[in-house]
């Protein structure tokens, strides 16, 4: 599948990290997602029932980075990308999740992982 729906920049406060300090307050989350859908019926429809409902994923997204703490930016790229391919019906995916505020002497920092729906 060719089509996508992505977000991009999506910005989460969490509590996130491995050091003991970083249990104790929030830092920004970067949130990138590239989604495969087939995007022909939606259009065809113009119903939203069709579509893989991009504001439905951004909340979900962030009520489920809010909901507990955690340490690597590993361990929440994962589970983002396990329950978008559970719970919107996601085939394949890649997201990133970027830590902005990690590392002083660099832009950003992230991990992009690549998962594919198993059958
Ligand atoms: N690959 C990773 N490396 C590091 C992580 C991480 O989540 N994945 N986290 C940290 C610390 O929490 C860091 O962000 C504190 O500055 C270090 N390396």
């Amino acid at each position: 599948m060719r089509d996508f729906v992505s977000i991009e920049g999506l910005e989460v406060l969490a509590v996130v990290g491995i050091f003991e300090w970083e249990q104790e307050i929030t830092q920004p989350l970067v949130i990138d997602l590239k989604m495969a859908w087939d995007n022909r019926t939606p259009a065809q429809s113009g119903a939203i029932e069709d579509a893989l409902d991009y504001d439905a994923v951004r909340k979900a997204v962030t009520s489920w980075i809010s909901a507990k703490p955690w340490g690597l930016i590993e361990e929440v790229a994962e589970v983002l990308a396990a329950r978008i391919i559970e719970e919107f019906g996601v085939a394949e995916l890649e997201v990133r999740v970027a830590k902005p505020t990690a590392v002083a002497s660099a832009k950003t920092v992230a991990v992009t992982i690549h998962r594919t729906r198993q059958e």
